[in-house]
């Protein structure tokens, strides 16, 4: 469970100039839930998808996982919980584009040196396998489709095995079918146990998820 509570944030931008993103919002994340965030640009969801993935320590406040809260271990255990329980998918893909779909996916894999080549291998295959793109393995990101680099991206977050799936605008840059295609999967995802958290500006996204959170001005209404 993630429960994130009393969480404000400020971004300084020097001479006493600041930006007041999230004020004082708390929920909480029970396991195998698909929580949607939604709210108008500039609303805060990027800056409280942060928060809550260990990626950006709010001014207040504590996000807590299985009552370990993550901003008080070490800077490198907080990596190192990340790159174990956390799994990123972004409206941009951030993909290698020179590198194949194959090696994109075992990316998270590199850093945990206890996997053997055979295991990163078979790991790598059934992520990609999971997202019907195994017959794109040998194809370079550049050479692939958006809906399948999205896939890709997919993968590569579940490779590790993570337990929670952060999705920042995933269709944001996809036509109506891949968008649903991949929202599909995402579903699928969470059926078979992954928590999900989404951002999204789409309203039809929401449908059926476990909790939709409305921002507005840094404050869930
Ligand atoms: N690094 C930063 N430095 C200063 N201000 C920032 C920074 N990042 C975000 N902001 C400001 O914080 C507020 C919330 O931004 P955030 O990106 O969280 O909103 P959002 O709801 O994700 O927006 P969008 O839907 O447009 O991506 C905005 O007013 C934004 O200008």
């Amino acid at each position: 469970m993630i429960k994130i509570e009393r969480v404000s944030h400020k971004y300084n931008l020097g001479l006493s100039n600041e930006v007041k993103a999230l004020n004082n919002v708390s929920f909480s994340i029970n396991d195998g839930d698909f929580i949607g965030i939604i709210g108008h640009s500039g609303s805060g969801k990027t800056t409280l998808l942060n928060v809550i993935s260990g990626l950006l320590k709010p001014s207040e406040g504590s996000v807590t996982y299985d009552d370990k809260e993550i901003y008080h271990l070490a800077m490198n255990h907080t990596s190192q919980f990340r790159n174990r329980n956390i799994g990123f998918i972004f409206q941009d893909y951030y993909l290698e584009p020179k590198f194949t779909a194959f090696e994109n996916v075992s990316i998270p894999l590199m850093p945990q040196k206890e996997w053997s080549l055979k295991e990163i291998e078979s790991k790598v295959n059934e992520a990609l396998d999971l997202v019907g793109l195994a017959h794109r393995k040998h194809h370079k990101a550049y050479q692939l489709s958006g809906g399948e680099k999205q896939r890709v991206a997919i993968a590569r977050a579940i490779v590790t095995d993570a337990k929670v799936l952060f999705a920042d605008e995933p269709t944001g840059n996809l036509d109506s079918k891949n968008s649903h295609e991949i929202m599909n999967l995402l579903r699928n995802l969470n059926k078979q146990g992954k928590t999900i958290v989404l951002i999204t500006h789409k309203n039809e996204d929401t449908i059926g998820l476990s909790k939709v959170l409305f921002l507005k001005d840094g404050t869930v209404q």
